[in-house]
């Protein structure tokens, strides 16, 4: 894969367009998540008014003024298996030296870097070999959880539902945002149960996740990329290879148990009887059967854990998903259908970069010091810079205010 920039302010180098002041990685068995944060601007807001150091400082009699950064939080992944093209990225744009040049940082100062992910372990000896970085570890779960409330509490229309091919934002109540299930779906999937910021438990995981997709459909479809597997899926029709409860009765429906004709009783289950090879279907069909099995799987797992802690809301995270509206459908209808309408699945625009933005939040003394000192750090969002097709894909840039509190 392309290294993708989503920055979108027509400048690709973020010297140029602003400060960068902190960095920070999600490293997967998929794919490799970069989050960094730009400055633009900085200054003072009294209410919700801009104003200059010195009026901060006359006013600081009376009422409060905050020292104020005005940036952008940027979000980008690169495959893992092509790490060197990150490792690249990051020197190119010399991110992990905070935007500065390479001889403005004395040379033994030890340069510590945000990590997290099973990356962060795999690849620390060659941060360090390559860049001269130390990953700062941060563990996997935690980052996914405070990923998940600090998009759900900071960022607007963050969450939404998905039904009937219909998009709808959740507004999110910061009083009752627990407990959730959270759900990611990377290479495997974890299921974990939060009940308040760094309060959570993983209660279970399944090994059928992204990564079993995307092997699996590369296999059967020899696909070259994850994004041609999704595109093939959209143009398949799975009815050709699942066999359905109408095929088992004859057409009917199985409606003492609740199973209408068109259910899936066996997934791929039709490629027993019908004497083909992998080459008489098509692989559209293939990868549609594949995304709707292992969704469907997710689901359905994911209910039964709401069930068993009496969670009502399930939120879907990580890059599995892709914004995808089959793969959220099938999700979805899976939630609905199993909890008879009590659960509800959400997914989050920033699906695939919970793990980096856990892991950014974490950094308490790189950067973001520099950055705030002293106090501690809230973000506002002004607005959303969206990718080129106006899809969800999570990987809009964030323009944001962060404050010294
Ligand atoms: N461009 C892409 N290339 C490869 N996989 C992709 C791509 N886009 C989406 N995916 C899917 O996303 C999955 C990875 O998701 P994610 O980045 O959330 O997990 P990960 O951190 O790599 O995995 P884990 O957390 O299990 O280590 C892949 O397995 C694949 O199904
Ligand atoms: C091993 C991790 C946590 C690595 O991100 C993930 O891939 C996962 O949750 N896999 C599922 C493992 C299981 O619970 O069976």
């Amino acid at each position: 894969m392309d290294p993708k920039k989503i920055e979108t302010e027509g400048n690709s180098d973020p010297n140029q367009s602003g400060r960068v002041y902190h960095l920070a990685l999600d490293i997967g068995g998929s794919l490799a998540k970069l989050v960094y944060f730009t400055k633009k601007d900085d200054g003072y807001v009294h209410g919700e008014e801009r104003i200059s150091p010195q009026e901060a400082l006359a006013k600081s009699k009376g009422s409060r003024s905050y020292p104020v950064v005005k940036g952008r939080l940027n979000f980008m992944r690169f495959e893992t298996s092509k790490i060197n093209d990150l490792l690249e990225f990051i020197k190119s744009e010399k991110l992990h030296l905070g935007g500065s040049r390479q001889q403005d940082v004395p040379g033994n100062q030890n340069m510590f870097i945000k990590a997290t992910g099973g990356g962060a372990y795999k690849y620390a000896d060659l941060f360090k070999e390559r860049l001269g970085i130390s990953l700062d570890k941060e563990d996997e779960m935690d980052c996914l959880v405070a990923g998940a409330n600090f998009l759900l509490k900071v960022v607007p229309e963050e969450a939404f539902t998905y039904l009937d091919e219909q998009k709808q934002f959740v507004q999110i109540d910061h009083n009752d945002l627990y407990p959730y299930l959270l759900v990611n779906i990377g290479s495997g999937v974890s299921m974990i149960k939060v009940e308040g910021a760094g309060k959570f438990e993983r209660v279970s995981g399944t090994s059928i996740g992204g990564g079993t997709f995307w092997g699996l459909g590369r296999l059967l479809t020899k696909c070259k990329s994850f994004d041609e597997l999704l595109e093939m899926s959209y143009r398949g029709n799975n009815r050709v290879i699942d066999m359905l409860v109408g095929d088992i009765y004859g057409g009917t429906d199985y409606s003492k148990i609740g199973l209408a004709s068109t259910a899936i009783a066996s997934s791929f289950g039709k490629a027993i009887s019908d004497n083909k090879k992998i080459e008489d279907y098509n692989p559209e069909d293939i990868a549609r059967s594949l995304l709707r099995m292992i969704s469907n799987n997710i689901g359905q797992i994911s209910y039964l854990n709401a069930l068993r802690f009496g969670l009502k809301r399930i939120f879907f995270g990580g890059f599995f998903i892709r914004s995808h509206p089959f793969t959220m459908d099938t999700i979805s209808v899976a939630v609905n259908y199993w909890s008879k309408g009590e659960a509800k699945a959400m997914f989050l625009r920033h699906e695939g970069f919970l793990g980096a933005v856990g892991a950014f939040m974490s950094s308490d003394k790189h950067g973001l010091e520099e950055l705030l000192a002293p106090g501690n750090m809230s973000c506002a969002v002004d607005s959303r810079h969206d990718s080129v097709n106006g899809e969800l894909n999570g990987d809009e840039s964030i323009e944001c205010r962060l404050y010294a509190s």
